[in-house]
């Protein structure tokens, strides 16, 4: 199976389906969402991940989760589906997809005339359009990023902002994809990305079935990789970006970024629109989520690999200030600095 068809959320067969990405690589999995319970603890445990995808199935999550309803009115139906949108949004909090998936639905349903059932294939379909818009943007994503790549390049990735991430194609990996099926011939230097290892475990799965050159390596040989000249150019995600160009994104992403700057390497951030957060003023502002030290003392090793108990610190994102990115590629455009000036440039020209 191409990766491109290997996509973290579907909606076939009446069901609602999500590939287990907590079990890659090691199985492919898909599970079967009815619940908000089951959303809430695949978005938490990141069975399903990465700030798109996330968002793509918060909003089939409220359809599944809210279609058995026995509601009669809209006046009944309305509450109960907000009370489920108010649960599962607490599931992650730095990612903005979350929140801004699950507005968008309820905003939908807030202004909706029709019976409670016209109101379900509602949000049905209002979530098929979410994926769609996302599967195209990141596609657009990666014709802008493959202009700033050239045929041959060494490109440094961190954490996963592949397919697995998005509804399809990925954010910083779309313009690997579009440049591999040009012949680009790419060599992807994917760092593990400590302690949940999407680098190693799911951005070096995605690559190596798309025929990608990728070599993995551990978060602390970013900076010989760039000093020994094998990159040309660093691209990651982003969960959440402020409205001044500050971009949150996994744990260690600010760290490279220092780097590339000091070997005078482009660093470029992948942000759809949705991920861009005008209310957000500065870095400073958005929630870090932190997590179970465990993910840090007792994962992945057979053997102990810390003394049992070990305090732990495990942040999952960091903030990458705005002068250490080159330019923020969307799928309306590449921005570059001043970031806060052409971020509301870009809003004016894209709002619908
Ligand atoms: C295209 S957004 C991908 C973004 O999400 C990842 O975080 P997580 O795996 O914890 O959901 C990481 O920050 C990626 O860059």
């Amino acid at each position: 199976m191409k990766v491109s068809e290997v996509v973290p959320v579907k909606f076939v067969g009446g069901k609602m389906l999500i590939l287990d990405q907590s079990k890659l690589p090691g199985e492919e999995k898909y599970l079967e969402m009815e619940t908000k319970e089951d959303i809430y603890v695949a978005i938490k445990k990141l069975k399903v991940r990465g700030a798109p995808a996330i968002g793509v199935a918060a909003a089939y999550g409220l359809y599944v989760s809210t279609r058995h309803s026995h509601a009669k009115t809209l006046k009944e139906f309305r509450p109960e589906v907000k009370e489920v949108a108010d649960y599962i949004v607490k599931a992650r909090p730095t990612a903005v997809n979350l929140s801004w998936a699950l507005s968008r639905m309820m905003d939908r349903l807030d202004t909706f005339n029709g019976d409670v059932s016209d109101a379900k294939q509602m949000l049905l379909s209002e979530a098929d359009k979410i994926r769609v818009e996302d599967e195209n943007s990141c596609h657009k994503m990666g014709e802008y990023g493959l202009t700033l790549l050239k045929p041959g390049m060494g490109i440094l990735t961190h954490c996963n902002a592949g397919t697995l991430a998005t509804a399809k194609y990925g954010t910083s990996l779309a313009p690997i994809y579009l440049g591999t099926e040009k012949n680009y011939d790419f060599k992807v230097f994917a760092d593990e990305t400590r302690p949940l290892l999407q680098g190693a475990r799911l951005t070096a799965w995605e690559l190596t079935k798309a025929g990608v050159d990728v070599t993995l390596i551990c978060d602390n040989m970013a900076s010989i990789v760039m000093k020994n000249g094998w990159i040309d150019a660093v691209v990651v995600g982003c969960d959440r970006m402020a409205a001044n160009g500050d971009g949150a994104n996994k744990i260690g992403t600010s760290a490279v970024a220092i780097l590339a700057k000091e070997y005078g390497i482009p660093f470029y951030m992948f942000v759809p629109t949705s991920t861009i957060d005008y209310d957000t003023k500065t870095g400073d502002d958005i929630q870090i989520e932190l997590r179970d030290g465990k993910e840090i003392s007792e994962m992945w090793y057979k053997q102990p690999m810390a003394p049992q108990g070990v305090k732990t610190y495990n942040p999952s994102f960091d903030v990458t200030p705005a002068r250490y990115i080159t330019a923020v590629i969307t799928e309306n455009g590449i921005v570059r600095a001043p970031y806060e000036e052409n971020l509301l440039k870009l809003k004016e020209r894209t709002v619908k």
